[in-house]
């Protein structure tokens, strides 16, 4: 099967600066995909460079079997990206703006399409409202729609929720998905460690343009074994007992990393035989995020 995106061995410098460092990546269609790392490391570049946007120092990357570079135009049609930003000319309404982008693709008498992005989006009564007098929300469902006008088989999603509403989260999140059930390749970018856990099956991290985990997001997630046992004390003091103990703390609220549920009875056998009242117990299961902080503290600075 032809790859959705097949990245290999794909570089961008700039100056001294390696944005990406070496990067292999095949992602087979139909996947819902998570690109994640923290600011800076190197994912608007990668999604830059597949969508042509920027040219890669060295290697090569491919959308469904396309080159992004030799067969460029092959390649952007197959792609759809929803960017953080809305570049648009203010003048047209919403649906002109859908059918010359249409155009652009190469594609006429897409109403049907628009017709229905429009109605998916809750942009249906914006039709035919002037682009800058959008709110920021609507803006950001445009540009959602304009991603998707050609019926992309690839879609990437750069951060879309950001300053979005609860709603159209939902509405946006109930789409994408029904279109990655359709058979459509889904690749997201977010800072909302728990919207790429509910949503993508495998995840890409990357650290100063390298990838520094990738895997299926159970693997991941299964991957840290420890829990979080929080406990509310009367004391803001641990018992000498535990002092040694792997454990942070927020005022007199404590939270003890616990590897098996004997451990559990060990703490509060300590606490009991010390005279520590609790007054709120948690036991907190790994997600995501403690995965993420884990990758992102153990794997050292790159040289770029
Ligand atoms: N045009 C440019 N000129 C010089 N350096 C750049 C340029 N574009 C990006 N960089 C640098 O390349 C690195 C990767 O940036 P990139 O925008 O790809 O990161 P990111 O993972 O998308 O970050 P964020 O989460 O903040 O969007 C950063 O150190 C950035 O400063």
């Amino acid at each position: 099967m032809t790859p959705a995106i097949d990245i290999q061995q794909l570089g961008k410098r700039y100056g001294a600066l390696a944005a990406l460092d070496h990067i292999d990546l095949v992602i087979q269609p139909g996947e819902f995909f998570a690109l994640l790392g923290p600011n800076g490391a190197g994912k608007t570049t990668l999604i830059s460079i597949l969508a042509g946007l920027t040219r890669p120092t060295h290697g090569s990357a491919k959308v469904m079997g396309y080159d992004v570079l030799s067969e460029y135009r092959a390649a952007r049609k197959r792609l759809g990206v929803v960017p953080q930003e809305l570049v648009y000319d203010p003048f047209f309404t919403v649906r002109e703006m859908l059918v010359i982008q249409s155009g652009y693709f190469g594609i006429q008498g897409n109403d049907a399409w628009i017709d229905e992005i429009l109605y998916r989006l809750d942009l249906a009564d914006k039709a035919h409202t002037n682009l800058r007098a959008l709110s920021g929300g609507m803006k950001r469902r445009v540009l959602i729609a304009q991603a998707l006008v050609h019926k992309p088989p690839v879609i990437i999603l750069d951060e879309p929720t950001a300053g979005v509403d609860v709603d159209l989260r939902q509405s946006l999140w109930q789409f994408i998905q029904h279109l990655n059930q359709e058979g459509h390749t889904v690749v997201l970018t977010t800072h909302y460690l728990e919207e790429a856990e509910a949503l993508c099956n495998r995840v890409a991290m990357l650290k100063q343009g390298r990838i520094v985990a990738l895997d299926s997001m159970r693997n991941l997630v299964r991957s840290i074994q420890d829990y979080t046992l929080e406990l509310r004390l009367s004391t803001d003091a641990l018992p000498a007992a535990l002092t040694a103990w792997p454990v942070h703390h927020d005022g007199n609220l404590y939270s003890f990393k616990i590897k098996d549920y004997a451990e559990i009875e060990s703490v509060l056998s300590i606490l009991r035989t010390s005279g520590i009242r609790i007054l709120e117990m948690q036991l907190l299961q790994p997600d995501l995020e403690d995965v993420f902080v884990n990758i992102m503290e153990s794997v050292p600075a790159g040289a770029s």
